[in-house]
């Protein structure tokens, strides 16, 4: 998040400004707590020797750094122009007489895909080299191709190791610099142009329905049909169901019955990045040097608790859960982790630590001690010896824990709390940070006879496990039907190791949120326990729910038939994976695709219950402009950029324009070039077409210096004697300044003209520059969506 403005930030600092160097809300002088030197010396986070190493590096401000984004194939590219071109550019760059070093390769990335460099503001500001690539970074940020996200925000998602087809849950997961790398390595296989439909799912959730929108707007910059976006609070996230993937036929002598049963879905991978007190993001936050309590730290235990063991009692076995926060403080730490590896069985931390070379760590501590008070007494040994100093009344309204408190040596050992990673800012210049790797035990291999086995029901599984998935499936559906027939069969319905969890009646009428936590249970049963608020009926929390629900539309939808016949979409386009999000499933604008699971959850869950805010990508728009209409084509929906990469390997070659890298520079430098303005070949084969949407494929070339590297598709519009590209206005910015080294656009003359313009009338005036924000980038405005179809030129 950018920094605010402070106090202390005396006038006319502009947002460039704060995006890019840290704006002090307070003076260096002032950095100093007494209180958290006196709470973190107690707990011996570090070597006597290191301390003052320590709290100097949180005095002084953070490099800037940042990831470059997007899917695989597209990073890398973009990350051989920033290695190839701008660092060369800026390579002994001089400013006021003082050598600038410029951006470095952070080197325990993966793929050497993100950066850091430490420049003063001024520098950016004045010096042409850096202006330039600053102006390059925020284009490419705004479009979503670089994240400018701290160093540390960067490693939980590269311990959790995401596949494909992995199902993912990111459970407080708002702004969503985190549910981007995510969504990333769900989409590891998409290649240049087109993206890949990944089998896997990812459902990001917040609880604050505000930043739920920041999190839909940071991940439209990687469209995906495997994404859904959730609003509930993820300690009492609820059930998600799904029918079993086998319809059964028991016998064919009797009724033909489907045994198709509800489970509920596991996760094969869950983010906890909880909220804490962020005494990490100090560097960031030098404000928090001014308020820091250990009463925070205190009082967030048990939520990142109860968020932790839920998401224990949703993840599949060999499964594995990241929790982290940006904080040191033991307490919000190995406290919940110890807390909840002792209260649910059948997990382990595992020791990661050697899985990004070059990262330096130290391990968890297995020790600490909880302050009762604000002014730091960490005098009680245990929380017995605590609870025994209150009145009995007031026990019971006690905020301490016993959690709080770490457990024994022998405990702490067998827990291996060590294995947990702390990350302090002055090992490598970053922010502090922590990292737990949980996993839910994987099934055990089948021992060669089952009477080895001292549980009886784990040898069952176990074969079950070994035997494959489809197997156990059948034969637990099978169970099932003869359970309803022939009862006492409850045993042998146990969830197999694999898959999803068959879901107990209560789960089938689950209630809804909002609902309330009772504490004082916390990992006692499968479901956390719940009570609706006064007055508070399931339907009537559900009733508060305002967003659109989602309705699949048929494949024959006359819609559907017109963007096949359109988009000569091939017989293997999945049209049954379309929705719209109106009840009905009528009155048009947008179509969205969504992969086969989400479609299986939207389909499974009242999408109330399950405080559905947004999911899959929108592929298709109508497209509603005055010339549209002139044109008779009000029927005719148009692919949508951002969609364009999902339905590509579907579009067939009536929709496909080739053309040229010349081609593509008449499209940059006008919004709506004339037909006759472009080479014949492009004229004949355009003017060869009906007016409507197409897609472009610009074939790699050289023109002028600027060089084309790789192939481009993108979607036009054709109208009578014009045709448009249909990007938004930032988007095209970008990809000038990437392929022509400068923003050659019709919209960045006009800009110039307009600055040029204000400057001479108001000479002393500030003329605003773009701004590169953290994770929080930008307003959600979709030019694209506004796009009308122009006036004929
Ligand atoms: C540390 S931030 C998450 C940052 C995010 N993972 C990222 O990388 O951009 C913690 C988030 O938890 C959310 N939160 C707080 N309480 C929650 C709860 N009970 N359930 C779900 N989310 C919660 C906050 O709204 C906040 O967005």
């Amino acid at each position: 998040m950018a920094n605010k403005k402070g106090k202390g930030n005396k006038g006319g600092k502009s947002r460039d400004d704060a995006a890019w160097a840290r704006t002090d809300v307070i003076e260096r002088e002032h950095m100093h707590n007494e209180r958290l030197e006196k709470y973190y010396k107690a707990q011996n986070v570090l070597p006597e020797e290191e301390w003052d190493q320590f709290l100097e590096t949180m005095r002084n401000p953070l490099p800037t750094t940042f990831r470059v984004a997007g899917s695989r194939q597209a990073a890398r590219l973009l990350n051989d122009t920033i290695k190839d071109v701008h660092v060369p550019h800026l390579a002994g760059v001089v400013f006021e007489g003082e050598a600038v070093s410029p951006p470095q390769q952070i080197p325990w990335y993966p793929e050497g895909l993100a950066w850091q460099f430490n420049v003063a503001k001024k520098v950016l500001r004045k010096s042409p080299e850096f202006k330039k690539f600053h102006s390059f970074l925020v284009f490419e940020t705004e479009v979503g191709n670089v994240s400018r996200q701290e160093a540390v925000s960067m490693l939980p998602p590269l311990f959790l190791e995401v596949e494909p087809h992995h199902r993912v849950l990111d459970m407080c997961a708002a702004p969503g610099s985190k549910t981007a790398q995510l969504l990333e390595a769900l989409h590891a296989h998409d290649t240049i142009t087109s993206s890949s439909i990944p089998s896997g799912l990812l459902i990001a959730n917040d609880s604050d329905y505000k930043r739920t929108h920041l999190l839909i707007h940071q991940s439209a910059r990687l469209p995906s049909p495997a994404l859904m976006v959730t609003n509930l609070d993820a300690s009492i996230f609820p059930a998600i169901k799904i029918p079993s993937e086998q319809t059964i036929f028991p016998s064919s002598t009797k009724a033909r019955v489907a045994a198709k049963k509800q489970y509920q879905l596991l996760f094969d991978r869950i983010l906890c990045d909880v909220p804490c007190s962020g005494d990490g993001t100090l560097r960031k936050n030098p404000g928090i040097w001014k308020h820091w309590s250990p009463m925070d730290g205190n009082g967030l235990h048990s939520l990142q608790l109860r968020i932790l063991q839920r998401a224990m009692r949703m993840l599949k076995k060999g499964g594995r859960i990241v929790y982290s926060t940006c904080s040191i403080n033991p307490v919000e730490n190995e406290a919940v982790v110890a807390a909840a590896l002792k209260s649910i069985p059948g997990f382990e931390l595992i020791d990661m630590s050697n899985h990004l070379p070059g990262l330096v760590l130290r391990p968890g501590l297995t020790s600490w001690k909880p302050t009762v008070t604000r002014e730091i007494n960490t005098d009680f040994a245990t929380y017995q010896d605590y609870i025994q100093t209150l009145d009995e009344s007031q026990r019971a309204s006690s905020k301490m824990l016993e959690s709080h408190w770490p457990p024994s040596a022998a405990e702490a050992e067998s827990l291996h709390l060590s294995r947990c990673l702390r990350i302090y800012p002055h090992l490598q210049d970053t922010g502090g940070f922590f990292i737990a790797i949980l996993q839910k035990k994987p099934p055990v291999k089948a021992p060669a006879s089952r009477g080895a086995s001292k549980d009886p029901s784990e040898g069952k599984r176990t074969a079950d496990a070994v035997e494959g998935l489809d197997r156990s499936d059948v034969k637990k559906a099978k169970l099932d039907v003869e359970g309803e027939a022939g009862k006492g069969q409850e045993a042998d319905a146990e969830p197999t190791e694999d898959a999803d969890e068959e879901l107990p009646e209560e789960a089938m009428e689950d209630p809804t949120p909002p609902m309330e936590v009772d504490e004082a249970t916390p990992a006692a049963t499968s479901e956390p326990k719940i009570r609706f608020k006064k007055g508070k009926t399931a339907e009537g929390a559900s009733a508060h729910f305002k967003e659109n629900p989602y309705t699949f539309i048929a494949p024959d939808d006359p819609i559907i038939k017109a963007c096949i016949e359109i988009f000569d979409l091939s017989s293997n386009f999945p049209a049954s994976n379309l929705l719209v999000r109106n009840p009905a499933g009528d009155s048009v604008r947008s179509l969205y695709m969504v992969n086969d699971i989400v479609k299986s959850v939207v389909q499974h869950n009242d999408y109330a219950r399950i405080r559905l805010m947004t999911c899959g990508t929108k592929v298709f728009g109508k497209q509603e402009g005055t010339e549209a209409k002139r044109e008779g084509a009000e029927t005719h929906f148009r692919v949508l950029s951002e969609g364009l990469p999902v339905v590509l390997p579907y579009i067939g070659p009536k929709a496909i324009v080739q053309a040229d890298f010349a081609a593509l520079k008449i499209f940059m430098e006008s919004y709506y070039p004339l037909t006759s303005g472009f080479s014949e070949s492009f004229q004949s084969m355009i003017n060869a077409k009906a007016n409507g949407s197409y897609v472009v494929r610009f074939q790699p070339g050289q023109l002028e210096g600027a060089t084309l590297t790789h192939e481009l598709v993108l979607p036009i519009w054709k109208s009578n004697v014009s045709v448009m590209l249909m990007l938004d206005k930032r988007a095209k910015s970008a990809l000038s300044m990437r392929i022509f080294g400068e923003d050659i656009t019709t919209a960045a003359r006009e800009a110039a003209a307009r600055k040029k313009e204000k400057s001479e009338a108001t000479p002393d005036a500030q003329v605003d520059t773009p701004v590169l924000e953290e994770d929080t980038a930008g307003a959600p405005v979709d030019e694209t969506e506004a796009v009308d179809v122009p006036e004929t030129a």
